[in-house]
């Protein structure tokens, strides 16, 4: 029996072979906003959202890491009955290629077992491409800007959250987003700090002597802590992942 991520036989993914184009295959001289849409709604979805920010945040090529708040969203078409979503939208600079770029968002994708059958059917975890600097391409294999970015609210919504001013072809991502169906579905999670296992914690050093207080750490009173990765070089983040700032 297969359930949509347990497809016996998954196909590999465009972005493993050649870019289609020279313009998905060209590096920026200098680093390049994008944003990415991740999307989960099976599994532990805030789990694989904080796993997927923190191999973004360490992966080479990629800076300037910035994560919208979350949103726990009504899934928009596909099979009925799916569970909700949690989104998010983050925003780096990049020197990687728009194709190197979705071949980043695949890997992510590939890391939590996805499996492409059901067209908008539920999955681990989804990465759209939404903008590369302001590259257009209408080629199927990656679509720039991402074709159904402009009207959706689950994308839209967490993107204005992380940056007002934002712009989608040059429209107002406020103006997009307010004209957007399904905005009611949207629900804005609360901030909220990272709480890891006390297995993968990394103790800070003892206090100094003479005072009572561990150096280092948070203020909540969590140390700070490197973020082990997998399946991308990096090794370990000295960032913290759940950039839920506004
Ligand atoms: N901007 C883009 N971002 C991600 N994938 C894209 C983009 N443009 C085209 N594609 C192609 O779309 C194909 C299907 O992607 P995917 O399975 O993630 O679709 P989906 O998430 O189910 O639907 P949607 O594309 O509506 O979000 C991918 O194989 C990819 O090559
Ligand atoms: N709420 C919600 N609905 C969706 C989503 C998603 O990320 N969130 N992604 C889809 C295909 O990419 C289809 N429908």
């Amino acid at each position: 029996m297969s359930t949509p991520d347990h497809d016996p036989a998954p196909h590999a993914h465009p972005a493993e072979g050649p870019a289609p184009t020279p313009e998905l295959a060209a590096r920026p001289e200098a680093p390049v906003t994008a944003v990415l849409a991740l999307g989960a709604n099976l599994g532990d979805r805030s789990e694989t959202l904080d796993h997927a920010v923190a191999v973004l945040t360490v992966t080479p090529g990629i800076e300037e890491v910035r994560a919208s708040p979350r949103a726990l969203t009504a899934p928009v078409g596909g099979p009925t009955g799916q569970p909700d979503y949690l989104n998010q939208v983050v925003r780096i600079r990049t020197v990687l290629s728009p194709w190197e770029l979705l071949g980043v968002a695949h890997r992510l994708e590939q890391d939590r077992h996805r499996r492409r059958t059901v067209r908008w059917g539920a999955r681990t975890l989804d990465v759209d491409l939404i903008v590369h600097g302001d590259l257009v391409s209408d080629h199927p294999d990656l679509t720039l800007p991402h074709p159904r970015a402009a009207e959706r609210a689950f994308v839209l919504l967490p993107w204005l959250w992380l940056d007002a001013d934002a712009h989608l072809a040059g429209e107002p991502v406020a103006e997009l987003a307010a004209r957007a169906a399904h905005a009611d579905g949207v629900r804005r999670e609360p901030p909220r700090r990272a709480r890891l296992h006390d297995a993968d914690r990394v103790l800070p050093p003892p206090p100094a002597p003479g005072t009572s207080a561990p150096a280092g750490g948070s203020d909540d009173g969590a140390p700070e802590v490197g973020v082990p990765v997998d399946g991308l070089e990096g090794g370990v983040a000295s960032a913290r992942p759940w950039t839920d700032r506004t």
